[in-house]
This record gives C-alpha cells, structure tokens and sequence, in this order.
C-alpha cells in the first residue's frame, strides 16, 4: 500500500509506493488507479513525460499550464534527487503565493502530487538525475506559462547547489505579480 501524507499546503501531498526487493532487485507499482484513488488521487492521467538533467543544480520551473489545459502533476525521481517545490497561484486561495519542498529521490522512492492551480518546479541536487511524471492534460504551448524561480516575492529557499541552470524561457519568465494565475 502507498503511504500519503499531505505537505504544509495540504492540496499538495507526498506519497511512497511499497517496494518489494529480492535477490534480483525490486519491484514497485508505481501507479494504481484502485490505490491512488482510495489515497484521493482521482484524476486521469492522459501525458507521461521523462526529463533528464545533466548537472546538479539545474532549474526547471516554475512552470504551469492555464485553464483549460491546466494540469495535475504526478512527479517521480527514478535516478538522483531534487528539490522539488510548488507554488500556490490561486488567487482566491488564502496561501496565495505560499510555496511547499520535498527531497524527492530514487533512494526514498518517493512521489509529489501537484494539483492544478499550483506551479511546479525543481532543482536537481545530482547530477544525471532523471524525474518522471505524470499529467492530467495535454502539453499545450498556449497555456504553457512560467514564473521566475527566484521572484522575492514568493522567496523559496532554494538549497545551496552551487549556479543554477536555467532555460533561457525560464531566465525570461515574469514575476508571479506579472503573470496569468487562477482564480
Ligand atoms: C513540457 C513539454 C515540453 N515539450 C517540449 C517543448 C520544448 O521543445 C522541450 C522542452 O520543454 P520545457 O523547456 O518546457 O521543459 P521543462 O523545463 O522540463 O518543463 C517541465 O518542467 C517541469 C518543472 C514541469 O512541471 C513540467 O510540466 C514542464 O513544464 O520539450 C513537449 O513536447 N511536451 C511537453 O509536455
């Protein structure tokens, strides 16, 4: 059984699949419709996407898709580690602009639930580090929006990794009072 504990922003949640290891390595289901959905993950995942980033301290974020493309996000790390974050940007919610960590790792094998209404980011705290996931809506460009990483404004406390590598979309990326949020 998936072990879920809900983060300080409680939408937001970690989970870890049991892992059954044997002498020839382990086995783990990493999605179950019939567990997540018992756990409160309800949603239909319909994209799976794969990223590797070469060094540590590389950036990707804070990105989020807009309604109606807008995107719940299973987040998983299958090699290395990162500091995963997400940024409340509904803005009739009372967290407005309050952010959430977690370490999420290949060694503690564990996950982050995202929904939408939040921006996602990471840093990569090794290097190879390979973080698979899951979405609920198509990639689409139109809605596809970035937030800058370090506005002060939201002030998450990024781990000291040494220079960060961002995109060039996301060195260019408005601040959170600058971009199109949620209601
Ligand atoms: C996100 C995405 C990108 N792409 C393409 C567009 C571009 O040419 C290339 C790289 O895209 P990006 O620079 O946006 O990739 P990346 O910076 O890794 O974007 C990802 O960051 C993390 C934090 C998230 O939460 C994801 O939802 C996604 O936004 O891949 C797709 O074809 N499908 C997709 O779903």
């Amino acid at each position: 059984m998936t072990m879920v504990s809900p983060l300080s922003l409680g939408e937001v949640l970690e989970l870890t699949p049991k892992k059954f290891g044997d002498d020839r390595g382990f086995f783990s289901e990493t999605y179950n419709h019939e567990s997540y959905s018992i756990a409160g993950i309800t949603h239909e995942f319909v994209q799976d996407n794969h990223s590797h980033s070469a060094a540590k301290g590389v950036v990707r974020g804070l990105h989020y898709q807009l309604t109606p493309r807008a995107q719940d996000k299973l987040v998983r790390v299958v090699r290395g580690a990162i500091l995963d974050v997400a940024v409340d940007i509904r803005k009739s919610s009372p967290t407005f602009g309050h952010w959430v960590s977690l370490v999420v790792s290949a060694e503690k094998w564990n996950q982050i639930f995202v929904p939408k209404g939040f921006a996602h980011g990471f840093v990569t705290l090794e290097p190879n580090t390979e973080v698979i996931y899951k979405v609920t809506a198509l990639y689409s460009p139109e809605h596809d929006r970035s937030i800058r990483f370090d506005d002060p404004a939201i002030g998450i406390h990024w781990p000291d990794v040494g220079e960060f590598q961002l995109s060039e979309k996301d060195r260019n990326a408005p601040l959170l009072a600058d971009a199109a949020v949620f209601d």
